[in-house]
């Protein structure tokens, strides 16, 4: 049966072979994603957040369970899957320009060649880096780097964006300004997009749905629906609502961890897995 979700993972079953036996990774996650929506996945170190980005971008295929992409079965690697990483590879023999244009020599997008160019410039300017084309890598700082980074993941308007911890190694200010940047950008221009983070606020203040996985083997353990309608700020993330699932959400990491109960968890809104009769 087909999949009407832009991501599904259905009953993903995975186990990687290691010298000392098969290390299993993942035990029947399911997970889906509408199109254009923001699902954030959290969970204990370690638990198969890389994993599931893998299984999901085509470079792996599960043991057991399906990975659907866009209506399709994935079974071998997807180009057209925009990634970022916590370091942004950029190459330092290319300027800031010819960085964010290099999907578009892999990917065919029927782009002319002033096509691209005018792709790639408006997303440069949607970050702040309007003026930064023809610099280097190495005269932008972190944060820049990552903008550019993002650009590049974004130009080729992808199937889907996947984020692994891409904010991760920035100070706490530039975190935020990019946080405000990519709710920005999917205001102007939606997209689908798959944040793994281990920031419980960063998931809060992005996310349409944040996911908590549970330990090694991982189930999805835990959904909750981010119901902030509108335009965000960081303020949101200081109104009791928000506090409130920041709350939920790190008892359910502290469950996952095996540090708490699933059935102590704080009073909310939103069902927990007792309640739901799955998951937690
Ligand atoms: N290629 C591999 N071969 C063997 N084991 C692997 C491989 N890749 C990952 N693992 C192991 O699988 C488990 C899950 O790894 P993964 O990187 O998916 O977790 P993660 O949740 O992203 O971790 P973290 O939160 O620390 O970044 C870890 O125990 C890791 O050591």
């Amino acid at each position: 049966m087909t999949s009407p979700f832009q991501i599904e993972l259905r009953d993903v079953t995975h186990a990687y072979r290691t010298d000392a036996g098969p290390l299993p990774v993942l035990d029947k996650l399911s997970i889906r994603m509408e199109k254009n929506s923001f699902t954030a996945v959290v969970g204990p170190s370690g638990c198969g957040k890389s994993t599931l980005t893998r299984l999901v971008s085509g470079l792996m295929r599960p043991d057991e369970g399906e990975v659907w992409l866009s209506g399709q079965r994935v079974t071998s690697p997807r180009p057209t899957v925009g990634m970022a990483f916590q370091n942004p590879v950029l190459l330092e023999w290319r300027t800031i320009l010819q960085n964010v244009m290099l999907p578009l020599e892999i990917v065919s997008t029927g782009m002319s060649k002033s096509e691209q160019v005018d792709r790639a410039m408006g997303l440069l300017k949607l970050v702040g880096l309007e003026g930064f084309e023809e610099k280097r890598p190495s005269e932008l700082s972190g944060g820049m780097r990552q903008r550019a980074s993002l650009c590049r993941s974004l130009v080729h308007n992808p199937e889907v964006l996947i984020l692994d911890e891409p904010f991760g190694a920035l100070d706490a200010f530039t975190r935020e300004d990019l946080w405000q940047t990519m709710h920005d950008l999917r205001e102007i221009e939606p997209f689908t997009c798959l944040l793994i983070t281990h920031d419980l606020r960063e998931s809060v203040f992005l996310a349409d749905q944040v996911v908590v996985m549970s330990g090694r083997p991982a189930h999805a353990q835990y959904t909750m629906d981010v119901d902030i309608s509108g335009k965000r700020t960081l303020d949101d993330l200081y109104t009791p609502k928000a506090v409130e699932m920041l709350a939920i959400l790190r008892h359910q990491i502290q469950v996952a961890q095996g540090r708490a109960s699933s059935v102590d968890a704080p009073l909310d809104g939103h069902p927990t897995k007792a309640e739901i009769g799955a998951g937690a």
